[in-house]
């Protein structure tokens, strides 16, 4: 299978112990008939559709794309980034399955959602086990795997994605009142200001990944903190920046309260 390459800033990097089949290509869709039938049939992506009327999901071939992903373990991961990370991208919808029957605590690999300002949602990648998310307001990550891991994704485009409220920030969010910054939260506009709301975990979880190839990390940092420290420098928008991530604190502190308040005494 191909290395996986991502996008980070305007380069195009490996990402290490990461393999991926993409069933547009016509080999795999001969060597994976299965899975070349989530692409080219309507059997997952149509009732997907009927169930999420909301989210407008497109029909057929092109509005969608079937991935499938090998960790070869020696901590293979995926650092935090959003399935959708703006135009032109179209996906809506992220399933990712997964098929690792042997998985154990302490193999790593989980899938790490970071709904914005809430607490995070860890996911063992279980046989079996389907993960679902909006593409394009779901921060995650996938933690770095000691063992093998085998997965497959399917992403299906929204009509509605990307539209012209969804992508930049204004002068209106920016004067949010508090209440309305949860709101803020859950929009797909928190991608603007997701790098430097969650800077440090950007940064360890770069680390994570790139840990073998120094030179490309120290690149990426480099990208990284200064696209932090402009935003967070900005007149307007550094202070929004602190009222998220006082948000964030109070949002995710309430949280471990509950969680808490439920142990055993
Ligand atoms: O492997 C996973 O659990 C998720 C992979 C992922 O985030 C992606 O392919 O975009
Ligand atoms: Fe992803």
């Amino acid at each position: 299978m191909p290395e996986h390459k991502f996008r980070f800033g305007t380069a195009l990097f490996v990402k290490p112990s990461i393999f991926e089949a993409d069933l547009f290509d016509e080999a795999a869709q001969r060597e994976l008939p299965e899975l070349a039938e989530l692409l080219l049939g309507e059997a997952l992506a149509g009732p997907l559709a009927e169930r999420l009327p909301e989210l407008r999901l497109a029909a057929g071939p092109g509005a969608r794309s079937v991935k499938l992903q090998h960790n070869a373990g020696a901590g293979g991961c995926f650092p935090l980034h959003y399935d959708n990370a703006g135009p032109p991208s179209r996906r809506a919808l992220t399933c990712v399955v997964y098929m690792n029957p042997g998985w154990r605590p302490g193999d790593g690999g989980e899938l790490e959602l970071r709904p914005f300002l809430r607490p995070a949602v860890l996911v063992p990648p279980l046989m079996g086990r389907a993960a679902l998310f909006r593409s394009d307001r779901v921060l995650h990550r996938v933690r770095p795997s000691s063992a093998e891991r085998l997965c497959f994704t399917v992403w299906v485009d929204g009509e509605a994605v990307n539209g012209s409220g969804d992508c930049g920030l204004t002068a209106r969010h920016l004067a949010a009142e508090p209440g309305a910054l949860e709101a803020f939260a859950r929009s797909p506009v928190q991608r603007a200001v997701s790098r430097a709301v969650y800077a440090e975990e950007y940064e360890a979880s770069l680390r994570e990944c790139m840990e073998r190839r120094p030179g490309e990390l120290e690149e990426m940092l480099q990208e990284h903190r200064r696209h932090v420290a402009q935003q967070r420098a900005h007149a307007q928008l550094g202070p929004f920046l602190g009222r998220l991530g006082a948000l964030r604190a109070q949002l995710e502190g309430a949280a471990g309260a509950e969680a808490e308040g439920q142990g055993p005494d």
